[in-house]
């Protein structure tokens, strides 16, 4: 069975004035289906190129990645971003401000028939625990009421693999742990393939299966956060403080 999300010995960078500058050197990882990873590292190290890069947004210079049985990207292929049925959960990927919450959940729906949207809409909503507030704008909600219409924007359309750029970092303290741990039951109830990048090493272990520090523009290590018995139970299962209500 082919990797939900597999990366290997993929280079990226810019093209700049003063020439090619390399980002991204002889990365190689892999998710299994339902598997959440996250990736850590300093400021400047290329998390955010490779995220682009897995989203499309950016060419792979050499190596491949494969989304599923599906290689999207290499030296000589590159799937654009609306084909590889990927959510984005970006820091800089923020709400529509003109459009309500509802009609934020359902842009990436426009396809669908207008009943089957709306009861997309109501199901998302009520799985990130909003339902109720549909009708309001973004700066009618909380930052953290902001990234949970984010994510049920990004899980609507049923992606293959959800990546998560810093999207925790707006929030503080308290409802930044909650939200964290609530986001977390939600993608493992769903069996969301993932992958998240943040600062925060402590957040990232509680977070995800596995954990990856980049330094470089390289892997440095790609580790289980628990056991790998734990890690893969744990990928397909809610954690013992979630209900059932946030079930799709
Ligand atoms: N559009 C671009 N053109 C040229 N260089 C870029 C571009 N975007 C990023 N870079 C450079 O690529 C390198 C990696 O940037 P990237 O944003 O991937 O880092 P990061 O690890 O996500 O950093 P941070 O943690 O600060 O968000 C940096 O040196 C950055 O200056």
């Amino acid at each position: 069975m082919s990797a939900a999300l597999h990366i290997e010995d993929l280079a990226l960078g810019y093209d700049g004035r003063d020439g090619f500058k390399p980002v991204v050197q002889g990365l190689s990882l892999s998710l299994a289906a339902g598997q959440i990873g996250c990736l850590l590292g300093p400021s400047g190290c290329g998390k955010s190129t490779l995220l682009r890069a897995i989203a499309g947004f950016e060419p792979a210079r050499g190596g491949q990645i494969r989304i599923g049985s599906e290689r999207v990207s290499s030296a000589t292929a590159h799937v654009p971003p609306e084909k590889r049925h990927v959510g984005l959960m970006f820091q800089d990927y923020a709400l529509f401000p003109h459009l309500s919450a509802a009609q934020n959940v359902g842009f990436g729906l426009r396809r669908l028939a207008a009943t089957e949207r709306t009861a997309r809409v109501a199901e998302m909503l009520a799985l990130v625990g909003l339902p109720e507030l549909g009708h309001r704008h973004p700066h009618e909600l909380s930052g953290g009421q902001q990234q949970r219409i984010a994510l049920a924007r990004a899980l609507a359309t049923r992606p293959a693999l959800l990546l998560l750029d810093e999207p925790f970092s707006s929030l503080d303290g308290g409802s930044r742990e909650r939200l964290t741990a609530e986001v977390r039951d939600l993608l493992r109830v769903a069996r969301q393939t993932a992958l998240l990048v943040t600062h925060n090493a402590d957040e990232g272990a509680r977070f995800a299966d596995f954990m990856g520090v980049m330094g470089a523009g390289r892997l440095a290590s790609w580790q289980a956060t628990r056991p790998a018995a734990d890690a893969q139970a744990l990928a397909i299962q809610p954690s013992s403080g979630s209900t059932s209500d946030g079930q799709p």
